[in-house]
């Protein structure tokens, strides 16, 4: 057990935010993403779920989709959360780093970590979120989950029609690299000074922090952490739920 899931040295608070406003074009037509369901459950009812479960967190701030913040709202307050754990709902924007700006706006000033986690990654483990919380502890500014890449990986020259064949201009060297995925967490104000500074758009806020020149750190992701982004998916969170009720014995 980590020291995360054992106590919560006083003072430090610990929220997190979860944008959930993108449509989901990869995944094809139908409601925006955060909203489909999985196994009958809202895919972001999962995620404030998986956040929910570290007992360090104290407070997740949804980031709506457009014109569905009083239905989270409602959904939320239909799948209690522990007691332990408020919720806050605010209006998403264009891009995620827009989302994650607006959630951040709306933290209360007494939260010193924060994590960032897409409402795509419905299924982290709670081991996963403590680890991150724990190396924010331990004094790293930005930490990230993330897992050693089982392709292997080719830098290409990018087709000018989709579909040509692209020229290979080289194979990188796949033990250097891994595979980011969420809830990354973060010192508050190096988070603040990130999206206050950074004005490039990024896919994700880590390498916000890495273009203030400040070290990110990596903890080992999990596989079940992936994000839900194409229909295929949606197939494998589905069989992972079920396997989980599987092993709970249900
Ligand atoms: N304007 C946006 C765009 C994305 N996100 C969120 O950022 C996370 C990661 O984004 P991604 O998986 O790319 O979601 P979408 O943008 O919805 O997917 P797509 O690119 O296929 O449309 C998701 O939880 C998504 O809801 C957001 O809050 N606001
Ligand atoms: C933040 C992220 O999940 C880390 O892997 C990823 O960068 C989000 O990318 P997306 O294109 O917005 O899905």
């Amino acid at each position: 057990m980590s020291d995360v899931s054992r106590s919560s040295p006083a003072g430090i608070r610990t929220a997190a935010v979860i944008p959930a406003a993108g449509r989901g074009v990869r995944l094809g037509p139908g409601a925006p993403k955060a909203l489909r369901a999985l196994n009958g459950t809202p895919m972001l009812i999962h995620a404030v779920h998986a956040m929910a479960a570290s007992r360090a967190v104290s407070l997740v701030v949804v980031v709506a989709p457009p014109g569905g913040a009083a239905e989270v709202k409602s959904l939320l307050d239909a799948h209690a959360l522990p007691e332990r754990t408020d919720f806050l709902v605010v209006p998403g924007g264009d891009s995620r780093q827009e989302s994650v700006k607006l959630g951040l706006d709306a933290l209360p000033p007494d939260y010193d970590i924060v994590l960032v986690h897409d409402a795509a990654r419905p299924l982290v483990p709670v081991d996963t979120v403590d680890a991150v919380i724990e190396a924010v502890r331990g004094g790293a500014v930005a930490v990230v989950p993330a897992l050693p890449l089982a392709d292997t990986v080719k830098q290409v020259e990018p087709a000018a029609t989709p579909g040509e064949p692209e020229p290979v201009v080289a194979t990188l060297e796949r033990a250097l690299l891994r595979a980011v995925q969420t809830p990354q967490g973060f010192d508050r104000a190096t988070l603040i000074r990130a999206h206050e500074t950074v004005t490039d758009n990024v896919t994700d806020d880590a390498s916000m922090v890495e273009q203030l020149g400040l070290t990110v750190v990596v903890v080992p992701g999990h596989e079940e952490a992936f994000k839900v982004t194409r229909p295929l998916d949606l197939v494998l969170a589905e069989a992972v739920l079920a396997r989980r009720r599987l092993n709970d014995g249900f």
